[in-house]
């Protein structure tokens, strides 16, 4: 039995979207099973080639395999990847070197790796790996990036309801990439918005996944260009992608973290159009 699954999402006209109605832009743009018990789970976007998704291996090991639409031998032929577990420790070894992850710990595998497999340390709590890859043009070296080695960020304020540290695993500061940039954001307990301002960079599609929202609660999620915006309501370990015209915004019934990946035409995280609150539509 294959323990790898994907599924396929085509790019979108920002003008069309407009008509979507719910379903529709749930089938779209929410990846809603990230996790699954003995399996690799992967989205293939057609925004920059990206891929999300996530392993969570119990009972043995899990092999990254390349998937039919990359036409490759291996998963990274062609490809870098990031990988950020959020579950309990596990392992991925990168032909034959296996890196620990705790919790909330990051790895990036550069270009032309030839086996990367996952594996839990402990079958009663297993590793979440969330997966993000992108097209590579250049091998950099593997690496692993510890919570003491993100680059911390303090946004936001308690009365504007968006208080929230930002780590920077897989960015310029941490570690050499073609074109992936990974991280984590945590909303501080009573702060409820993400990325607000919000805004685009037409120049980067990006994936975020929730996580940390507690049972019972929820998170909007909000899309679409500044002055057309839509909705999708959110639970726990789900993703959202967002197409580089779109904004991606969140305000949670409670606090949570999110996962954040993006790819494109730059490395810049501070590229961002910035679209003023009051003129949101
Ligand atoms: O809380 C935030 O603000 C973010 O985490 C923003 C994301 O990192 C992002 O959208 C980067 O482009
Ligand atoms: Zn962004």
């Amino acid at each position: 039995m294959t323990k790898i699954t994907y599924d396929e999402r085509y790019e979108a006209h920002p003008e069309d979207v407009k008509t979507y109605g719910t379903q529709k832009l749930r089938d779209h743009f929410l990846i809603d099973k990230v996790f699954v018990e003995n399996k690799i789970t992967l989205t293939y976007t057609h925004y920059d080639r990206y891929v999300a998704g996530g392993a969570v291996p119990v009972n043995g090991v899990l092999n990254l395999e390349a998937i039919e639409p990359l036409k490759a031998e291996h998963f990274c032929n062609r490809r870098e990847v990031g990988v950020i577990n959020i579950g309990g420790e596990g392992t991925v070894t990168v032909d034959g070197t296996a890196y620990v992850l705790n919790k909330k710990e990051a790895i990036y595998i550069g270009m032309g790796a030839i086996t990367v497999t996952f594996e839990s340390s402990d079958v009663s709590n297993p590793a979440l790996f969330y997966i993000n890859s992108a097209p590579a043009h250049h091998s950099f070296p593997t690496k692993k990036i510890g919570r003491e080695d993100a680059n911390v960020l303090q946004l936001g304020s308690k009365e504007d309801a968006n208080e929230r540290e930002l780590f920077q695993y897989i960015v310029s500061a941490t570690v050499e990439t073609c074109q992936l940039q990974m991280g984590i954001t945590e909303l501080k307990p009573g702060s409820v918005w993400n990325t607000m301002p919000a805004h685009t960079h037409n120049r980067r599609m990006e994936v975020y996944m929730y996580t940390d929202v507690a049972e019972g609660q929820a998170v909007c999620h909000f899309m679409g260009p500044g002055h057309e915006t839509r909705h999708i309501w959110m639970s726990n370990n789900q993703a959202v992608i967002s197409p580089p015209w779109s904004i991606h915004s969140g305000a949670g019934t409670s606090n949570y973290s999110f996962l954040w990946g993006m790819a494109g035409e730059n490395l810049d995280f501070t590229d961002m159009d910035g679209i003023p609150k009051n003129e949101l539509r």
